[in-house]
């Protein structure tokens, strides 16, 4: 990657009013690629052009119907609808599955326009064998987005290789800082991109669940168990991010030498929490390279 790459970029800082992208196409309007397409149809998010969305069922584009400036349609209704929509557009989204992602490429590769550029967000597909698959006359980038996106909150972790120009880099960089901040990486690093923040929600929401779970067996009701946790974590969090303080130093300031937190801390670090989480990340990392051999890496 050049290194005149910045280490990580901010539409929101860089770009004041407008973010201005190409047509675009999202191929695959599941959970990942309808968040994406919330943030194409922001006030402040200008594309020139159309924007496509294709997904599987016709009860699924029914879902979508309501995004304005979209035109969604399903596979089950026109099945030449991802070749359609790639021919009309200039940026290309592939956000199926990753199972699913060398039958759409063949599908739609003789429909690319020259020059496009053409995104992933498939979890273990490589840039390499992307690469592989797509016609030479594209370019592509891999993006590892997560569901925070969903409300403006995501993180992207985004990786270009050597045919990607600064351009094509602004470009991803742009379309997922419609949805959240953008971290740029190496190539060889989304599988541990994936671990922390593609997977973090995840991690979230099992710590909310276990820890409402303590509170039923403490005594409360499922109800009240879930409200003490679930608003400790949404309060805990919001503080973190109107404070700007960094969580050890919130830590600190939270938990007195004398008081009850800093023992259950000691618990926490006894059972070496970071142990855990070091193993949860390394089962993430091992299945995004099962997919990368599953998809023919
Ligand atoms: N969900 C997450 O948190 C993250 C997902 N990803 C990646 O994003 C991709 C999508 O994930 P999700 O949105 O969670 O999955 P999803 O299952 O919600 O969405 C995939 C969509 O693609 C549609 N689809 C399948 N084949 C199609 C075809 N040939 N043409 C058009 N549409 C087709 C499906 O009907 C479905 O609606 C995956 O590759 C995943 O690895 C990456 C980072 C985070
Ligand atoms: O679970 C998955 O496979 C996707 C990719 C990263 C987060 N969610």
């Amino acid at each position: 990657m050049p290194s005149t790459y910045s280490a990580s970029y901010e539409p929101a800082k860089e770009v004041p009013s407008v973010i201005e992208l190409p047509s675009v196409a999202v191929l695959g309007a599941g959970a990942i690629g309808k968040s994406l397409l919330k943030g194409l149809t922001k006030p402040g998010v200008a594309v020139n052009g159309s924007i496509y969305a294709t997904c599987s069922s016709a009860s699924r584009a029914a879902e979508l119907a309501s995004l304005s400036q979209v035109t969604v349609t399903a596979v089950e209704d026109h099945p030449s609808v991802n070749k359609d929509a790639v021919f009309e557009s200039d940026l290309v989204v592939l956000a199926v599955n990753p199972e699913g992602v060398p039958a759409l490429i063949a599908d739609v590769s003789t429909s690319f326009r020259p020059g496009a550029l053409v995104v992933s967000v498939a979890a273990g597909v490589t840039l390499a064998r992307l690469k592989k698959m797509l016609p030479d006359s594209v370019t592509v980038v891999r993006a590892l987005p997560n569901m925070g996106g969903e409300v403006g909150c995501g993180v992207t972790g985004v990786a270009t290789n050597d045919s990607c120009t600064q351009e094509d880099l602004k470009i991803a960089s742009d379309l997922f800082g419609t949805v959240g901040t953008v971290v740029v990486v190496g190539d060889d690093q989304l599988d541990e991109v994936s671990s922390i923040s593609g997977s973090g929600p995840g991690y979230f929401y099992f710590f909310v669940e276990q820890l409402t779970a303590t509170g039923i067996e403490l005594g409360f009701s499922p109800g009240q168990a879930r409200v003490l946790a679930e608003q400790t974590f949404l309060g805990s969090a919001a503080l973190m991010q109107s404070s700007g303080q960094k969580p050890e130093e919130l830590l600190r300031y939270f938990t007195s030498p004398q008081g009850t937190s800093i023992k259950a801390i000691e618990q926490l670090s006894a059972a070496d929490f970071k142990k855990v989480l070091l193993k949860a990340t390394a089962a993430s990392i091992a299945r995004a390279r099962e997919i990368a051999a599953e998809t023919g890496e």
